[in-house]
């Protein structure tokens, strides 16, 4: 800690995890000065400009409460340098070629930060990555000729994008995993101490780094199990007449069980659940466990096919017509609702599968940015003249035979006092068949059927057209 009892953190990338967790490590500890930095000018220069690259709940005010003491810069070397305290949150995508590819953590970018960090560091450092923390105290090992000491602690991130502020503030834990020895011990110390001006300490939890890696993944894997659990049971509800609205809250009920993460959908998305149970897949493997990695890849397979199986629902109901090209209105593109995010989003499969079998696709999406959503489509070479992003759901579903609801954002949903869509001249303005697929759930079939519409529910039987 340097003289002023100040302590000066770096934080390497200026994303969801760096951005969000450094204005709250800031906002709870006065003492704190922490520099964001970024290889991305464009972000840094996003940050600094207040034309904020991602769009949080209560960030934007947080932000400004820390103005004084948090800054955000290119200037890497500089602000690790000054900083005592380094946390890596850089992207740490699956591996797309070579060894582990498909399923091993990419971690290029957390290794070329600590290799930086040894590079232009002049006094000690505890380092706090999103990576394997054994791997890097190899890479620490290789290369610290200066005889530094680099403590490297492992501090899994939980938050959840669209509610991440609210996750910081009141986590349901932190954890914290060190080496067993005096100085691992004292590193963790030191971030606990950060944490306590906020957590109550009993959530606090300190363990070994193997534990504290191996515990984020098997959360978010048994997270995605949950999910994966529900949709497998829709189509089993579309055939013999339950409805799965009602089984997740019959399951949810049990107090063993609890009600979360238990909402049926087209798939889960994001950049989180499919990669950290890659990964674990990855681990199970290389340590020869092969039904045990079977074991999660079956939790993958069954998300797959969820996806697939939306537009394969869809078509098999419109009978002969599929065969027709159709108009299809696909309302909502980011992973989930609340947040703008369109990475690995589940609404692509169907977008993609839609074109594939020759229909023209209108896309809008209420919050997500237009531009990001063209990026997706055209890396999933879906061009311009099959798959068009629409400015507002009136112009996406003008003209269409087919609506599919893919995000479960509040502008869809249609009950009374809820309803912000002026669902009568929607449907006015649609073709027969005048199909509405609700993949979330979010529609009043009633009210729609009201209005002419034919709805198909996930989860819940329907009689053929
Ligand atoms: N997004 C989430 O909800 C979430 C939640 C928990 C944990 N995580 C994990 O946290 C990490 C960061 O995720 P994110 O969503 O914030 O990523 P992100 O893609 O939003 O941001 C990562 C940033 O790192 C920057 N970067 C990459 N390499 C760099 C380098 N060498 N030097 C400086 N900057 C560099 C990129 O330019 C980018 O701005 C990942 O490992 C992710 O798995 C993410
Ligand atoms: O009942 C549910 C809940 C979620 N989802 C879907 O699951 C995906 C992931 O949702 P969510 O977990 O809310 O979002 P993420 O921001 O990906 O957060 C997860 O991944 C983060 C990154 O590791 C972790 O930190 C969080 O704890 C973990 O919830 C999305 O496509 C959701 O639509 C469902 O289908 N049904």
């Amino acid at each position: 800690m340097a003289k002023d009892q100040t302590t000066r953190i770096c934080c390497i990338g200026a994303g969801y995890v760096g951005t969000c967790t450094s204005a709250v490590l800031a906002y709870k500890n006065p003492s704190v000065r922490i520099t964001v930095v970024d290889t991305s000018e464009a972000k840094i220069g996003a940050w600094r400009s207040r034309s904020f690259p991602i769009s949080e709940p209560c960030l934007q005010e947080i932000l400004k409460q820390v103005v004084e003491r948090l800054a955000f810069s290119t200037d890497i070397e500089a602000a690790i340098n000054a900083a005592d305290l380094i946390f890596i949150c850089v992207d740490t995508p699956t591996v797309t070629k070579g060894t582990g590819e498909g399923f091993a953590l990419d971690t290029s970018a957390v290794v070329a930060c600590v290799a930086k960090i040894v590079e232009v560091s002049t006094s000690d450092k505890i380092i706090v990555p999103c990576g394997t923390a054994d791997q890097l105290r190899k890479l620490i090992t290789q290369k610290n000729t200066k005889g530094l000491n680099f403590e490297v602690l492992s501090n899994p991130e939980f938050l959840a994008e669209g509610t991440a502020i609210h996750d910081l503030l009141h986590p349901d834990r932190v954890i914290i995993g060190a080496e067993n020895t005096p100085k691992g011990s004292n590193a963790a110390a030191r971030l606990v101490s950060l944490y306590q001006a906020w957590i109550p300490s009993d959530r606090i939890k300190t363990t070994n780094t193997w534990s504290s890696e191996l515990g984020k993944l098997a959360a978010n894997a048994m997270l995605a199990q949950r999910i994966s659990s529900i949709n497998s049971l829709t189509a089993i509800c579309e055939s013999v007449g339950a409805d799965i609205q009602d089984i997740s809250q019959i399951v949810g009920l049990d107090h063993r069980i609890g009600p979360h993460m238990l909402q049926a959908s087209i798939g889960f998305g994001g950049s989180c659940f499919e990669k950290d149970i890659r990964c674990l897949v990855y681990l199970a493997e290389s340590l020869g466990f092969r039904h045990i990695a079977r074991y999660w890849m079956a939790d993958l397979e069954m998300n797959d096919f969820q996806k697939a199986s939306q537009t394969e629902r869809i078509t098999s109901l419109l009978g002969p017509l599929a065969s027709s090209k159709l108009t299809i209105a696909v309302l909502g593109f980011s992973f989930k609702a609340g947040t703008t995010d369109v990475r690995s989003t589940p609404v692509l499969t169907i977008v993609r599968d839609l074109v594939g079998r020759g229909h023209k696709v209108k896309i809008f999406d209420p919050k997500a940015k237009k531009e990001d959503i063209q990026e997706t489509l055209c890396k999933a070479n879906l061009g311009r003249e099959r798959a068009i992003v629409s400015l507002n759901a009136m112009q996406a579903c003008d003209g269409a035979h087919v609506i599919a609801i893919a995000t479960a954002w509040d502008e869809f949903r249609t009950r009374p006092g809820l309803r912000r869509m002026d669902w009568k001249s929607i449907a006015d303005g649609m073709q027969q068949p005048r199909l509405m697929f609700d993949g979330c759930n979010v529609v009043d079939a009633k009210y729609l059927e009201g209005l002419g519409m034919k709805v198909l529910e996930l989860g819940r039987k329907q009689a053929m057209l």
